[in-house]
């Protein structure tokens, strides 16, 4: 079994009431002994978040976890089949997750888009390598097109939170000085898409994600219609899609403001961080009691620990 995405979960409610269950848990009876068991965290890019709430389920479930920074420490791995080597990769995936397999009992990979190749990010031909390479589960720590360990804890916060049986859930897409992966975005629209949710996506023309990701979400072009009696504020920027990787808007309209905020059904406020205060969202939404960015982030152990469980524990 891999976690690459919610195509791996029979049933993505039951998941979330099942990692509160655990997380429970474990705050009960205290983590587990170590097992024997042990996962490498493979990184291509920086993380805080995910690298060290990964550490700490695994630490939770017994479980010993490794860390590899591959891009700063490990040898260039070669993607393509046939190559003759004599470039700068030293090292083919094919042995790189060969010896990895014999190493460890699961492998978690960070691999974001390039925003430059639309088709090799959408195919996920980074991350669908080391699926295709490694005889072991492979966990995904945000790849090109999803981050479904993120959107699991997304899940589990809107349920803690939900004040009705149905919310309103509106994911905003809000401006950004760098080009982002449409990842973060494209995963909460599965899962959310997943769950009983009023769900609402609204961002500026052009930013439009890929079609397969918008079933189960009604698309509003009105950043201030939307937030009408919203229930959770879920903020992010992506690139443009369409317009492969470009920024398109920096339009500080759309930054997560109280004036907004006051739109709402008195709405939590969300992010998956890192956040750019001020730019994303202001200080005063961001510090309020509204906001629920640290309960968010810490469910990142609780999504953590149910993923492992699952697929070693
Ligand atoms: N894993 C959480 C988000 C990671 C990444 N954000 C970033 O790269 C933000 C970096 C910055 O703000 O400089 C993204 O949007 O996919
Ligand atoms: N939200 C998230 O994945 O954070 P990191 O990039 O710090 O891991």
């Amino acid at each position: 079994m891999n976690f690459c995405s919610i195509n791996d979960v029979d049933n993505p409610q039951g998941w979330v009431d099942e990692a509160l269950a655990l997380k429970k848990e474990i705050e009960t009876y205290g983590p587990k002994v170590y097992t024997g068991k042990s996962i490498c965290l493979l990184f291509f890019n920086p993380s805080l978040r995910t690298r060290l709430s990964m550490q700490k389920a695994s630490f939770n479930l017994g479980i010993q976890s490794f860390i590899f920074n591959l891009n700063q420490e490990g040898w260039q791995l070669e993607f393509e089949d046939g190559t003759v080597m004599n470039g700068y990769t030293s090292e083919h995936i094919k042995e790189a997750a060969g010896v990895l397999s014999s190493y460890f009992d699961a492998i978690g990979v960070r691999s974001f888009a390039s925003l430059s190749n639309k088709e090799e990010d959408y195919t996920e031909k980074v991350f669908n390598q080391f699926v295709k390479h490694c005889s072991i589960p492979v966990i995904n720590m945000e790849s090109a097109t999803l981050h479904p360990l993120q959107s699991l804890a997304d899940m589990i916060t809107i349920k803690e939170f939900a004040q009705v049986k149905k919310p309103k859930v509106v994911l905003s897409w809000a401006p950004h000085p760098k080009a982002l992966p449409q990842a973060v975005a494209n995963s909460f629209l599965q899962w959310a898409g997943q769950m009983d949710y009023d769900f609402v996506v609204t961002h500026p023309e052009g930013y439009e994600l890929a079609p397969e990701f918008m079933q189960g979400a009604r698309l509003e072009y009105d950043q201030k219609k939307a937030f009408e009696g919203a229930d959770f504020i879920y903020a992010k920027n992506w690139s443009s899609y369409e317009e492969y990787g470009q920024i398109l808007s920096q339009d500080k309209k759309w930054m997560i403001d109280k004036v907004k905020m006051n739109l709402t059904n008195n709405a939590k406020f969300m992010h998956c961080l890192p956040v750019r205060r001020n730019v994303i969202v202001t200080d005063e939404v961001i510090d309020s009691e509204n906001s629920i960015v640290m309960q968010q982030a810490a469910h990142r152990v609780t999504s953590a620990n149910l993923v492992l469980r699952k697929l070693i524990g």
